[in-house]
């Protein structure tokens, strides 16, 4: 039996897939490395840390379950989007990568706007908004705030797109992940030379552009050493993580959406027109299935919020499932408690860096359950928030698949279903972003004939999770209360900065 390997370079962890020929998964593995927040809104990781991880992970795999290497057909990879490896001219990394949920570049996104003239000129350019976790700020804040390490810059590449460097020496950045630059035409796919010169960057410092399904080597002889592969093995560009979870949960045609409770929280929709929302308020970003587009709307702190209840409000003294236990034990709606998920600010659909989280109508009747449930809540209606923008996008649907790590949770997806008034599909996959870059590295390969076939034979739902009328009715209220909270509040979240 042959096998293909995908690997997801997530915010979390690094986590690897793989599948036998047939699109059966054969094993999983994965491993954690740390997350750096050295001031507030910073958000940090070490690159060689991803790296050094994914050498573990694949190693581990294999031995554990005795794989043959000279059996790997191929690799391909998912990686959280945006956030930047910095590399000087001997390719080594200059400092930490500045991550997707970092909101430290308000001053740049300004800046953008200023050089290129607004937001309609913006969206004409790049089809999308100036966002602060988008790369283009990133660099721009290296050249304002570290120009010692701007002078040094020779390339800038994405999280999986420099461990795909790091497998096969090969530089290159393919187009899913490009559309979350700011620096790259969407509807040529090409980058934009009006907004780099605009912008006053360097050209070169951006790699060559590759599909998602493009062979681009073969793993080099150390990297082979340091994971346990065959050099044989073919490497493909794969994609963004939230193109890969798409793909790995079937969303590649019209009519299906994907919420994903990730570290991040996303709705996604595929389109074939690539329109962007004028006002800015979605993403419009190349799919990694060829000539397809996806809508997508962010929320920074989804899973996040949810870890950082675990680890600092409960100081790691209660798993995910004790906390799971004690929330589903509270009511719907946690008896009045509201929670507001901006812990990092917010990309979706307020695009406002300073906003904070926020637990509102405090009681003494309120216990941790309430504060759990809340938490769950809080985050669930962002996700709404998403969901109606797409739809007020003209994005038609008949079904909502729910991915990510804290669709793990039952107690979560009853509240996904009546936080949404509409039926949750759960799938066979639970790994979104890792099965779909196996699903790329298959396709690049040629062991699976096309994205559409194998999709829709590999990718099943297993469950249909229905809304409860009355939690729906009553969900509806406090979603009103929820979204004028955050206007009541924003211009204080401005006077806390
Ligand atoms: N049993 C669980 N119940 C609820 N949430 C969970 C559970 N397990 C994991 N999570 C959530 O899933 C998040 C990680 O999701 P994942 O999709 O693995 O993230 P990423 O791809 O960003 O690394 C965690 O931050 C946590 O909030
Ligand atoms: O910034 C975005 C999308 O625009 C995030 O969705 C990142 O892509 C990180 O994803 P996860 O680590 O949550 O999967």
């Amino acid at each position: 039996m042959n096998y293909i390997l995908g690997l997801d370079i997530g915010t979390s962890a690094v986590k690897a897939l793989l599948m036998d020929q047939e699109g059966k998964i054969a094993a999983e593995n994965s491993e954690e490395y740390p997350l750096f927040t050295p001031n507030p809104g910073w958000a940090e990781q070490n690159p060689i840390d991803w790296w050094q991880a994914t050498q573990k992970v694949i190693k581990t795999l294999l031995i554990e379950n005795k794989i043959d290497k000279n059996k790997i057909k191929a690799v391909s990879f998912s990686g959280q989007m945006h956030s930047s490896v910095f590399l000087d001219q001997q390719n080594k990394v200059i400092r930490k990568a500045i991550l997707w949920s970092d909101t430290r570049t308000s001053a740049e996104c300004k800046e953008i706007y200023q050089k290129v003239g607004g937001v309609e000129k913006l969206a004409k350019l790049v089809s999308n908004p100036a966002l602060e976790g988008f790369t283009a700020p990133k660099i721009l804040w290296l050249k304002n705030n570290e120009p010692e390490n701007y002078q040094k810059l020779a390339k800038v590449l994405l999280p999986k797109d420099y461990i795909r460097f790091m497998l096969t020496g090969e530089m290159g950045m393919d187009i899913s992940d490009a559309a979350g630059t700011l620096l790259c035409d969407i509807k040529s796919g090409k980058w934009s030379q009006e907004i780099i010169d605009l912008l006053e960057l360097k050209r070169d410092i951006l790699p060559p552009l590759l599909k998602s399904i493009t062979v681009v080597g073969k793993v080099s002889q150390m990297a082979a050493e340091l994971t346990g592969l065959a050099i044989t093995t073919k490497v493909i560009a794969g994609g963004a993580d939230n193109a890969c979870g798409a793909v790995g949960s079937g969303i590649i045609k019209p009519g299906r959406v994907m919420a994903s409770l990730g570290s991040s929280g996303v709705v996604v929709a595929q389109t074939d027109q690539p329109e962007a929302d004028p006002a800015g308020r979605i993403h419009l970003f190349n799919h990694a299935v060829p000539e397809s587009y996806y809508m997508m709307g962010v929320m920074l702190a989804a899973g996040m919020s949810f870890k950082w209840l675990k680890e600092s409000l409960f100081a790691d003294q209660l798993d995910y499932d004790s906390l799971n236990q004690k929330a589903a034990a509270v009511p719907a709606g946690s008896e009045g408690l509201i929670f507001l998920p901006y812990l990092y600010g917010e990309r979706t659909p307020h695009a406002d860096a300073d906003a904070r989280g926020v637990f509102f109508g405090i009681s003494g009747k309120h216990q941790q359950g309430h504060f759990i449930r809340s938490v769950m809540e809080g985050v669930t209606f962002g996700l709404r928030d998403s969901l109606e923008l797409i739809s007020e996008r003209g994005i038609e649907f008949e079904e909502i698949r729910l991915i990510g790590g804290g669709s793990q949770s039952k107690l979560w997806q009853q509240i996904t279903a009546d936080i949404f008034g509409y039926p949750i599909s759960l799938l066979n996959i639970e790994q979104g972003p890792a099965f779909g870059a196996a699903i790329i590295a298959g396709v690049g390969a040629g062991i699976f004939v096309d994205f559409a076939s194998i999709v829709e034979k590999l990718v099943k739902v297993v469950n249909i999770i229905e809304p409860i009328p009355e939690n729906v009715v009553y969900y509806n209220e406090k979603y009103s209360i929820y979204r004028k909270l955050y206007q009541d509040l924003k211009l204080r979240f401005k006077d806390l900065k």
